[in-house]
């Protein structure tokens, strides 16, 4: 037996686990690192973030990235030269934080790479009846490896797209062994470039969970942002949003995209809600020269919208909670609409749960690799549902 394999049954049967969890999201703002201590698998999980940070993304690291993401046409050399460096420039991020935490790779079973996500393209937004789903994530994670001298689990979503999925989301997975509980009713919602829910019943009932992106979460504010003042990343603390007035005519022509229409489990992405929606829309609702404040407060109220309606749609606030993690919980006009729009729902953070809402998304990364390497059967995996029954990670050796 090769001797990282025997590392890894090692590994595998421990009682705990050291993983460190990776995540780098739609937003390009920094790569998420959480370093978890993990025991059991299954519903058995139990997990601690001992650590976390986000490493924020230098100019030049966005620029590279920009220069591909969800754009359609590409240079392929660039994106076969991105691939390898993102998986090193990782591998870097992931030993600064080891010196900063004072651990040596030796001390870290698992890492557990999501790599940056640079096209999503389910079936529902190509619409080529010649082809499926797809989504392509890089970074690859030999490099990671390599580069740290820790196996590397990545490369999460084509298990769920193999398996008849859209590769997205997959934070339900963790958000069922997480942070289920038969106390009441729970919402686990993240607000990303893209935002998503998972809800998660009391009655503990596997069949009855489900998870679905539902619509921008920070992308378009953030992108418009950019085009207004290229210098800026978002508009911080909705200081703009906040100086406008919302365009009823913009919103309504923003409503308009089949997307909203569609049943869950659905997933989409800044291929589909970028300046060009954007752009349409305007042109549709006559509104093409708002003042850049009236934009901003219309694509706050947008995102805060999208959210309410897709909650209310799905779900009773019947003792329920929503527990918001990401980026957008930073913004304070939209986590006022929320609570606005939503009466009746009580609103925490995950950082209530014990795990800090800007690292939940990489800790869950961190536990479908525990999945990969120590679990099993997903409980509530039902193919009707749209959440397969798999395990997901492709692992990558540092010898
Ligand atoms: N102080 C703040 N005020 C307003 N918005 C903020 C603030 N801090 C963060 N944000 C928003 O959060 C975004 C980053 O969110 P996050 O890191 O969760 O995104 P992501 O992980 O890249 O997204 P995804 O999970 O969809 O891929 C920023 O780009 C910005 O829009
Ligand atoms: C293709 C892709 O990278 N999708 C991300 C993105 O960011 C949020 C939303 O869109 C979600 O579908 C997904 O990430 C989370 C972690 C998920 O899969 O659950």
């Amino acid at each position: 037996m090769h001797n990282h394999i025997k590392k890894l049954y090692q590994s595998a049967a421990k009682t705990e686990r050291r993983i460190i969890g990776l995540m780098s999201g739609t937003s390009l703002d920094g790569l998420d690192v959480a370093l978890c201590r993990v025991s059991g698998a299954g519903l058995q999980t139990k997990l601690v973030l001992e650590q976390h940070t986000t490493l924020n993304y230098q100019d030049d690291y966005r620029e590279r990235v920009r220069a591909v993401f969800s754009k359609r046409d590409v240079d392929l050399q660039h994106v076969t030269l991105l691939n390898a460096w993102i998986g090193q420039q990782h591998g870097e991020m992931v030993k600064q934080c080891l010196a900063q935490w004072q651990l040596t790779p030796l001390d870290i079973d698992l890492i557990a790479s999501h790599g940056q996500t640079i096209f999503h393209c389910p079936k529902r937004q190509h619409q080529d009846p010649r082809w499926g789903n797809g989504t392509l994530q890089i970074g690859d994670a030999d490099h990671l490896a390599v580069t740290t001298g820790i196996t590397t689990v990545s490369d999460f979503r084509q298990k769920h797209i193999a398996a008849g999925a859209e590769g997205a989301p997959l934070a339900v997975y963790g958000d069922y062994l997480l942070f289920s509980s038969a106390a009441e009713n729970r919402i686990m919602l993240n607000i990303g470039g893209i935002a998503n829910l998972t809800w998660l019943p009391a009655n503990l009932r596997a069949t009855e969970v489900f998870s679905s992106d539902i619509g921008p979460g920070n992308t378009l504010m953030d992108a418009y942002i950019r085009q207004q003042q290229p210098s800026v990343q978002y508009d911080e603390g909705a200081h703009l949003a906040y100086q406008g007035k919302v365009s009823e005519p913009l919103l309504y022509a923003l409503q308009q995209a089949p997307f909203f229409a569609a049943a869950m489990p659905k997933t989409t992405g800044p291929e589909l809600f970028n300046l060009g929606y954007l752009h349409q829309a305007q042109q549709q609702s006559h509104t093409i020269n708002l003042a850049a404040a009236d934009v901003m407060a219309t694509l706050n109220r947008f995102s805060a919208d999208s959210i309410i309606n897709a909650i209310r749609h799905a779900i009773l606030p019947n003792n329920c909670v929503i527990y918001a993690s990401g980026g957008g919980i930073h913004n304070p006009l939209l986590m006022q609409q929320l609570a606005d729009g939503l009466p009746g729902f009580r609103f925490a953070t995950t950082a209530a749960l014990t795990i800090h809402p800007d690292a939940k998304e990489a800790v869950l990364f961190a536990l479908l690799a525990n999945e990969c390497i120590a679990g099993g059967e997903q409980p509530f995996a039902d193919a009707a549902t749209g959440f397969p029954s798999i395990s997901m990670g492709k692992i990558s050796f540092a010898d």
